[in-house]
């Protein structure tokens, strides 16, 4: 959904907000994990910051969306991270000449025979030695930098000299704890990667995680953060034996940015249907939160069809669709593996009666396989696995 989504109206969060601006009014100290279940409203939320409630005397916000990107060597990595440029002005000029028309910069300013050499020589020190020396420039003309990482877990399983996602969060922690040069938030998704960054310890003390839960799957988690971190320790990976070493006293401070509760989705109801010309009863209200939740893009996608059909129509047409995938899902699981389709369903069955479950009444395997398969969202810093929305949910509660 990206950082354009700037003529969306936004609503509430304003709890999320406070915090978040509160964090950037204080000085740098640890990295930030945004994390929640998918299509919560993070990306909108950070969106809403960076574009109405940020200061833009006082702050330079640099966002990297790594979520259309391809990002498989090196290069790719490199040309997300900079935006090269020709002539002869200082990165900081450039900058500030365009600074004032953008919301934030989508990559670091670099002169084009400077990118040339960091192409060729291929380690991050460089890299990451320019990019300080940017935010540096940034914080002597007396603004304060900002890091934003969209869907971070894509680069969970890429090498460079060891993996990058190690060197990049010791980068982070240079520039927070230690130089307190810039603020750095990474949002994610994938519940299965921020629960390796909250389990691994590898951040522990150096972080905070904020969730902006949501509602209902569009994409496919990376999986590859657990094999990786795992042969890394296996295999002596270097830089994961500094982060052991260096993170290993260390434990994160989370935010929850949860799915809207019943009454701020009754509310965020009635702020679309008058957005729309259009009024509900509370009948109507119940009747779309029992089916969606406080997912806010799924109460988004019901009243935009309200305007040409019937509600009854629109919510038997989102559940039976649904209902229909969580089938043919496990239909496919079936046809795989008789054995695992048996514990699938068994798991699934604990959410017949409710609809937060302690992570480990579901074993390991199947809880991540269910994760990975976007039908549940783990919550790893409170232990609670939940159907991705109240559609999966109802869905559930159907098939099974
Ligand atoms: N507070 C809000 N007010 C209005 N609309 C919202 C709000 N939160 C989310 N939305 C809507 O829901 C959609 C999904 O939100 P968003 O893309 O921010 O989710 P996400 O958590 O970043 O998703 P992903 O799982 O892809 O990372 C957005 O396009 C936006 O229109």
């Amino acid at each position: 959904m990206g950082i354009l989504v700037i003529f969306m109206k936004f609503f509430n969060r304003e709890k999320e907000i406070h915090k978040i601006l509160s964090i950037i009014e204080g000085e740098p100290n640890l990295i930030y994990f945004i994390y929640g279940s998918i299509n919560s409203g993070k990306t909108a939320l950070i969106n809403e910051i960076i574009n109405n409630r940020l200061d833009k005397n006082k702050y330079i916000v640099f966002y990297f969306d790594l979520r259309e990107i391809f990002i498989s060597k090196y290069d790719d990595f490199i040309e997300v991270l900079f935006e090269e440029y020709e002539g002869d002005k200082s990165p900081i000029e450039v900058i500030k000449a365009i600074i004032n028309d953008l919301p934030s910069l989508y990559g670091i300013p670099i002169p084009k025979n400077t990118l040339n050499e960091i192409f060729k020589k291929k380690t991050t020190k460089n890299v990451f030695r320019y990019i300080t020396n940017v935010l540096m420039d940034i914080k002597r003309e007396g603004k304060q930098p900002i890091i934003i990482i969209d869907e971070l877990q894509k680069i969970g399983d890429m090498k460079i000299n060891g993996f990058l996602i190690y060197e990049l969060f010791n980068y982070f922690v240079s520039l927070t704890k230690h130089k307190h040069l810039c603020h750095v938030f990474c949002l994610s998704s994938d519940s299965l990667f921020i629960e390796r960054v909250y389990n691994e310890a590898m951040l522990e003390d150096r972080v905070d995680y904020i969730l902006v839960d949501d509602h209902r799957g569009g994409y496919a988690p990376s999986i590859g953060i657990l094999p990786q971190i795992e042969s890394g320790v296996a295999f002596g990976n270097p830089a994961l034996e500094y982060s052991n070493r260096g993170f290993a006293s260390m434990r994160g401070e989370y935010i929850l940015v949860d799915d809207f509760d019943k009454e701020t989705a009754l509310k965020f109801m009635d702020f679309l249907a008058k957005e729309n010309n259009m009024s509900l009863t509370n009948e109507d209200k119940e009747l779309i939160y029992n089916y969606v939740g406080g997912k806010p893009v799924l109460i988004i996608k019901v009243i935009d069809k309200l305007r040409y059909e019937n509600l009854n129509d629109i919510l038997d047409f989102m559940l039976k669709d649904a209902t229909q995938k969580l089938k043919y899902f496990l239909e496919d699981v079936k046809e795989e593996d008789e054995e695992l389709y048996k514990k699938v369903v068994d798991a699934l069955k604990l959410f017949k009666e409710d609809y937060e479950i302690e992570d480990i009444k579901i074993p390991k395997k199947i809880r991540e396989f269910l994760i990975k398969r976007n039908i549940l969202f783990l919550n790893p810093i409170e232990g609670i696995l939940k159907p991705q929305s109240f559609l999966v949910w109802n869905a559930i509660k159907k098939v099974l």
